[in-house]
């Protein structure tokens, strides 16, 4: 659909910048690079799904677009300009990254846990309606689902303008993996939020994606619209196997 740069808003065909973008990015755990001259783009309102095997460098490439990870050679730029920064500071303008791990507070309610995240509730409650009617339910009382919903609602009810999300639908049944995308997709059509999806739900990644890259032993591999790699399949299901070889 999409190529990784946004149309201009008034449609003469010029072009911005990414909200998001790695150059030549190396970068990993010590001196040696498990990343190697990756080159990604965000842009505004776009969904980028980001794919590969275990190991292949995809959190990798996360935190070091966050900011949590110096990169050895390369760089990061944030609507065009680079990017040293570290995360509190990206995300203090407009960065969000989004996890497994489910942010949220247990034994505080739903609204408490959008209030204390200083989200927009009804912002929240706009893309997760079904977390309305839960608004006074003790968090814990929450299925897992229904729990990583609020954490991705914390997030983007602050209204950032570009997510990270890796796997945030890490042990989720089918159903939930779906609603927690629709959401992520609504926020990219109507808020213009830029989005970097770490999934492991590879064709459901890539129904909702506009742009992929598959990352293969800290390389990208493969790269394309989000139509063009559903019909690739059998090339990324191949890049999948036999990763040690
Ligand atoms: N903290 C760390 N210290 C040293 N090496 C690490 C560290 N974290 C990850 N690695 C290594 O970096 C490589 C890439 O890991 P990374 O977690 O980025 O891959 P991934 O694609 O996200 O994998 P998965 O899908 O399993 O989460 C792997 O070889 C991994 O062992």
């Amino acid at each position: 659909m999409n190529q990784p740069t946004a149309p201009a808003a008034d449609g003469t065909g010029s072009h911005e910048p990414p909200l998001l973008e790695s150059r030549g990015l190396h970068a990993g755990y010590g001196p040696a690079s498990v990343l190697r001259d990756v080159e990604i783009k965000i842009a505004r309102g776009q969904v980028v799904a980001l794919l590969g095997p275990n190991g292949a460098g995809k959190t990798t490439t996360v935190h070091t677009l966050a900011g949590e990870i110096k990169p050895l050679k390369g760089e990061v730029l944030r609507n065009g300009v680079r990017d040293t920064s570290p995360l509190f500071r990206r995300a203090r303008q407009g960065l969000a990254y989004v996890g497994e791990d489910r942010t949220v507070f247990m034994t505080l309610t739903v609204a408490e846990n959008l209030r204390v995240a200083r989200a927009n509730t009804d912002h929240a409650f706009e893309l997760f309606p079904e977390l309305k009617r839960l608004a006074g339910r003790r968090t814990g009382l929450l299925s897992g689902g229904e729990q990583q919903m609020l954490a991705l609602a914390r997030v983007l009810g602050r209204g950032p303008s570009v997510l990270l999300a890796d796997e945030l639908s890490l042990g989720l049944a089918p159903l939930v993996v779906d609603r927690l995308l629709a959401a992520v997709r609504q926020a990219a059509d109507e808020r213009e939020l830029g989005v970097l999806l770490v999934e492991q739900h590879v064709e459901k990644a890539l129904k909702y994606a506009d742009y992929a890259y598959v990352l293969r032993r800290g390389e990208v591999i493969i790269e394309g619209s989000g139509a063009d790699i559903r019909g690739r399949l059998d090339e990324v299901q191949d890049s999948y196997l036999s990763v040690a070889d």
